[in-house]
């Protein structure tokens, strides 16, 4: 069916990495942090309740949220010698980032969340934390729920660390190494973390708090340093963006996505040559994003390895493209929100799509597909496939809509101003 050109200009949320990130570095600051243009959403609340949870004041203001920091925090959440909650929900940088924070206090903090987050890698980190000096109990299973006994500071020291699953455990790592005593060498073991681009991220925003990381290859250095950057703004989030900018290869027409940074250490920036490839155009000049694109996709075989969070909306995509694609490198995402291999096979192929598993990702053969429900599993970008697939096939209807709230609240009213545009 041919879809309804868009022509819209939208204004996404603030990364939910960088703001996850920039809390964290805040509550381990030496003073008051302003996170301006923050995102609020439900990993990001987690995340602020967490380090509240911890002894961080976090104060909602006009200008985004001030975290006073643990050290200067008035009172924590429990008295002594009560065991401090943390809910992680499904968040995995909530469940991976802030279990070094608890080592650091002088409570007991009990993690556990959602029933997927228990299905979650975080075994390597948690080995790496204890090795570091941290106390932690979790019953030798390596998975939440698990108690951290908080000793009121990590030692540090040199670890080495298989961070495939999940580029979240390097990333822990590197956060929490400037508050511990002899800093954090970490050496990776294994094959190559995904998502590179994230812990580029880490080491820029480290840097940006005033810590001095160093990297040579494979090998990783924070000394202990204090941290202090009392005003930061945060970018808008670039893989939320992913559906939007996404839009016009398959319905045609044109989005603008206001505010996106010249340069960045989000994955969400590869969407611009990404475009390109897929049969499209995108422009960056001062008003933000401009793409363009004509309704025919070109198939395409990609290595998503360093940008896995956006296979849910490129599977998308591709399923309406000329030739047959596969997406490859990208087998850690059996341990995202769910099994998102599993779940875009089964769910593509419930609409009478043809998308089979490989060992490391998906191979996408365009058919033609038809209306049905799209189950989401609790997982926001299985949210935002399913709602590029109603672009072009009439019927779809998406499951659960809500559970888009974990990155962007607003997601649904902003895509239906997309999709019902005035007519001129
Ligand atoms: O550090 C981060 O903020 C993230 C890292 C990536 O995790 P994985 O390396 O586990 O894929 C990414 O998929 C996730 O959405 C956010
Ligand atoms: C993998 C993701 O999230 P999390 O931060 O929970 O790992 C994601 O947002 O695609």
């Amino acid at each position: 069916m041919a879809a309804t050109p868009v022509d819209a200009s939208i204004r996404v949320p603030g990364s939910k990495s960088i703001t996850n990130r920039a809390f964290v570095l805040a509550a381990l600051s030496a003073g008051p942090t302003l996170i301006r243009e923050p995102l609020d959403s439900r990993d990001a609340r987690l995340m602020l309740d967490a380090l509240t949870a911890m002894g961080a004041r976090c104060e909602r203001v006009a200008e985004g949220v001030r975290v006073h920091p643990v050290t200067t925090g008035a009172e924590t959440a429990a008295t002594p010698g009560e065991t401090v909650e943390v809910a992680m929900g499904n968040a995995g940088t909530v469940a991976r980032f802030t279990p070094a924070l608890a080592a650091l206090g002088t409570h007991d903090v009990r993690f556990d969340g959602d029933a997927a987050i228990r299905r979650r890698p975080v075994g390597p980190l948690l080995r790496a934390l204890a090795e570091l000096g941290a106390d932690i109990d979790d019953d030798g299973r390596g998975a939440p729920p698990f108690i951290v006994h908080g000793r009121g500071g990590l030692p540090g020291g040199s670890v080495e660390l298989d961070s495939s699953a999940s580029s979240q455990f390097l990333s822990a790592l590197l956060l929490v190494a400037p508050a511990t005593e002899r800093g954090v060498t970490v050496r990776l073991v294994g094959s190559a973390p995904p998502s590179e681009p994230h812990i580029a991220m880490t080491l820029d925003m480290l840097r940006r708090f005033g810590a001095r990381p160093e990297r040579s290859g494979t090998e990783f250095h924070v000394p202990p340093a204090p941290l202090s950057c009392p005003d930061y703004t945060v970018e808008p989030d670039l893989s939320t963006a992913a559906p939007f900018v996404l839009a016009p290869l398959l319905a045609g027409g044109a989005v603008r996505v206001a505010g996106w940074p010249d340069e960045t250490t989000q994955p969400g920036d590869w969407l611009r040559s990404l475009v390109g490839e897929l049969g499209g155009s995108a422009v960056l000049d001062d008003a933000g994003l401009t793409v363009t694109g004509s309704g025919a996709v070109r198939g395409a075989d990609l290595d998503l390895h360093e940008v896995g969070e956006l296979t849910p909306a490129v599977a998308a995509v591709l399923c309406f493209a000329d030739r047959p694609s596969v997406i490859s490198g990208v087998a850690h995402l059996r341990g995202h929100e769910t099994d998102r291999l599993a779940a875009l096979a089964t769910e593509l192929g419930a609409l009478g799509g043809n998308v089979t598993e490989t060992e490391d990702g998906l191979r996408i053969s365009p058919v033609p597909l038809h209306s049905g429900t799209f189950r989401t599993y609790e997982d926001h970008r299985l949210v935002m496939t399913g709602a590029l697939l109603g672009l072009r096939v009439p019927g779809v209807e998406v499951e659960n809509p809500g559970t888009v709230a974990k990155t962007f609240p607003g997601f649904v009213p902003a895509w239906e101003r997309l999709v019902n545009r005035p007519r001129d």
